[in-house]
């Protein structure tokens, strides 16, 4: 396994001391998220807890329900205990730039509703300042080309996110991402704000106070948890 792989199963398995028998847990996506998935199906099984799934992305779901977990939609629960979820970059603030694996936007729904949300990572995605990681933007697919020529007149140097050489890539809601660098920015409070200003725009990944924990996966673990003022 990869040092980077190891960090990452690391990170996840740790997450699971945040659940607890009884919760609705928010089931995050990507590469991380999944071993997370994975080992919580793992001690469900094992100890016959009762927990309810609530995942960010079709293909989160698919795997949690593969593996035995039960899993409602988000409009089917009353409030969500914790959402476990991987990041592409994260600062020591907290804040993060997620949606490399395309799922920003029911991240976001589903972070916005949780009542703790822990990032688990691996040393590569701590940063001192965001925006190493192109953040990316989810657009409607009408009229994504204009939304494309608005975050180029804002020298944000957009490129369409393709699935392949001819087709651009789709989100679980058949949206278009559109992949923007913010190295250069300094101000990303403000940067979000004007992005959710942009019709057509339905989401970005910029994660800025939102998320309460995050677990490093290095040996030993590192946890940046958020001040409280
Ligand atoms: O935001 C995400 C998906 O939209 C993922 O959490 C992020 O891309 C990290 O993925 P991985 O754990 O595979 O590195």
């Amino acid at each position: 396994m990869s040092h980077q792989k190891e960090e990452k199963a690391r990170a996840a398995l740790k997450a699971l001391e945040e659940v607890q028998d009884g919760m609705v847990v928010g089931l995050g996506t990507g590469s991380t998220a999944a071993v997370f998935i994975e080992a919580l199906a793992a001690k469900v099984n094992d100890q016959n807890w009762q927990i309810t799934g609530v995942a960010t992305s079709k293909r989160s779901a698919e795997l949690a329900q593969s593996l035995g977990l039960t899993v409602k939609d988000i409009d089917e629960v009353s409030a969500i205990d914790v959402t476990i979820d991987g990041a592409d970059e994260v600062d020591p603030e907290l804040n993060g730039i997620k949606g490399g694996g395309a799922a920003l936007l029911y991240e976001k729904v589903v972070a916005l509703r949780s009542k703790k949300n822990v990032w688990v990572v691996d040393q590569s995605k701590a940063h001192d300042l965001l925006g190493t990681f192109p953040l990316p933007v989810e657009v409607i697919e009408f009229g994504a080309q204009q939304v494309y020529l608005t975050l180029a007149e804002l020298n944000l140097r957009p490129k369409f996110r393709m699935k392949n050489e001819s087709e651009r890539a789709k989100t679980d809601s058949g949206h278009n991402i559109i992949d923007v660098r913010i190295d250069q920015v300094d101000d990303k409070k403000a940067l979000a704000k004007t992005l959710k200003a942009i019709t057509g725009v339905v989401e970005h990944g910029l994660f800025l106070d939102i998320c309460d924990k995050v677990i490093i996966g290095t040996d030993p673990i590192q946890t940046l948890v958020k001040k409280t003022t």
